[in-house]
């Protein structure tokens, strides 16, 4: 199981920055509790993704397996959790195995020509992800892919997956008038709080990555995180210990900081996670995505001695399941000498705990999420976790972590510029913006 050690949260380990038992009294755990044994908000179906029926993701799993390239459109939460399953459980993936995927979740025009340069459409499936159906950037891209696949007179029928709401949305009515393949985002579950369903579930078993193993960790997880007692329950604690830090102690940022490569995509899936569900109302905490040891080398400074405004929350890796030695060369040098004779994964993991040691020493508050190692079963209960301690934060903020409504304001203003219908007001606004006096230089 993995487990979090709050230690550095407290004032026993870093004197008066930190928190004392009676400042944990406040959680009303009851509260929290209650809303979510009563589902008070629908989007809380996240919480059961590990109890669907996978049997049609595992049939699609098999049928895109079977192709040279899987091509995934999607964006936000309809990619950043696919890709953190990608990287952290098939490393270097498209240089050793098929399908290649290639995950294209942006609208640069550079990407999509240097990528459709290497893939060749006859052999590759698309799976578009989207639970609104109506994200311009997803549905751009796919126009794009669905009029190609029509000029090389490939079936449309047989390359295309579709990823969405199982009844709502331009995707869907498209599935239905062209019979196309399909898999549904149970309706109450956000792009966000998806990954462990059909969003990342699909490229899962396409690359032979089991989805029983990673929805096993969540359910292991499950039930230690819906425990009622706050000290014995990880999610209600990670949470509780950051939204403290921000109302008794002025920490306003969350540094996420995985010890592995292979994690750095899943700390940009938490910042999504964290920034979007929580920042509304004028509250929130600010995510901040790096990885370890190579951001102690670049950012680790501005933690120790900068503005003290951040809690650092390490991912420590107990067992990399390889380890490299580090050869018993240049003896006679004492700046090199000393590392001979050990090992990589003894180096990261020292380098880890030092970087803690040394920011409780300077009574800089940090948590670290201690990780057995890094496989389906531990990835299925990180997002599991995560996922649970973000809504919790919510509701202790007492905000809603399922809506992003901030990021309306800015699509509006994209459609009436691209001449969506009902828009046109929200267009002169756009041009009467564009004409104000600029201070450019
Ligand atoms: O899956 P989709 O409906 O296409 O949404 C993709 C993303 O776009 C939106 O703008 C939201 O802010 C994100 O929360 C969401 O994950």
């Amino acid at each position: 199981m993995i487990r979090i050690d709050f230690s550095n949260l407290m004032q026993g380990a870093i004197g008066k920055n930190g928190l004392t038992d009676d400042d944990f009294k406040s959680i009303d755990t009851k509260k929290i509790t209650e809303i979510i044994k009563t589902r008070k908000y629908p989007e809380l179906e996240f919480l059961d993704l590990h109890n669907a029926d996978t049997s049609k993701i595992k049939e699609l799993g098999k049928y895109a397996g079977r192709f040279e390239n899987f091509l995934l459109l999607g964006i936000g939460g309809s990619a950043l959790g696919p890709r953190s399953i990608l990287e952290a459980l098939s490393p270097f993936h498209n240089f050793k195995n098929k399908p290649r995927v290639f995950i294209y979740d942006n609208v640069d025009p550079l990407t999509l020509k240097n990528m459709l340069e290497v893939i060749d459409l006859k052999k590759t499936v698309v799976n578009v992800i989207t639970k609104s159906g109506s994200t311009a950037e997803t549905i751009a891209s796919f126009m794009i892919i669905w009029k190609k696949l029509q000029e090389q007179s490939l079936k449309i029928q047989e390359h295309i997956i579709v990823t969405t709401d199982p009844e709502k949305g331009n995707l869907r009515k498209i599935v239905k008038d062209y019979s196309l393949m399909s898999l549904p985002i149970p309706q109450g579950v956000g792009g966000r709080y998806s990954v462990l369903s059909a969003v990342g579930l699909l490229l899962a078993e396409a690359i032979g990555i089991s989805s029983d193993t990673l929805l096993n960790g969540a359910k292991d997880i499950h039930d230690k995180c819906m425990n009622t007692d706050l000290w014995q329950n990880p999610a209600y604690l990670f949470s509780s210990g950051l939204y403290l830090m921000q109302k008794i102690k002025s920490k306003n940022i969350t540094v996420m900081i995985p010890y592995a490569d292979r994690l750095k995509p899943f700390s940009e899936w938490f910042c999504q996670l964290w920034a979007e569900s929580l920042g509304k109302d004028g509250k929130g905490l600010t995510p901040y995505p790096s990885v370890g040891t190579t951001d102690q080398h670049s950012q680790l400074q501005l933690w120790m001695q900068g503005p003290e405004d951040k809690v650092v929350v390490f991912l420590s890796i107990e067992d990399y399941g390889v380890d490299v030695n580090i050869p018993e060369i240049f003896l006679d040098m004492e700046g090199l000498s000393y590392l001979s004779g050990h090992s990589l994964g003894e180096l990261i993991r020292i380098e880890q705990e030092a970087s803690e040691i040394a920011l409780a020493k300077n009574g800089r508050p940090c948590i670290t999420i201690k990780i057995p190692k890094i496989d389906a079963y531990y990835l299925g209960q990180l997002f599991h976790f995560f996922e649970i301690a973000t809504a919790v934060a919510g509701f202790l903020y007492d905000i809603n972590p399922f809506n992003q409504p901030g990021v309306e304001e800015g699509k509006n203003l994209t459609y009436a510029m691209m001449g969506k219908k009902g828009y046109e007001a929200k267009r002169e606004e756009f041009i009467e913006y564009r004409q104000r006096k600029r201070f450019e230089a």
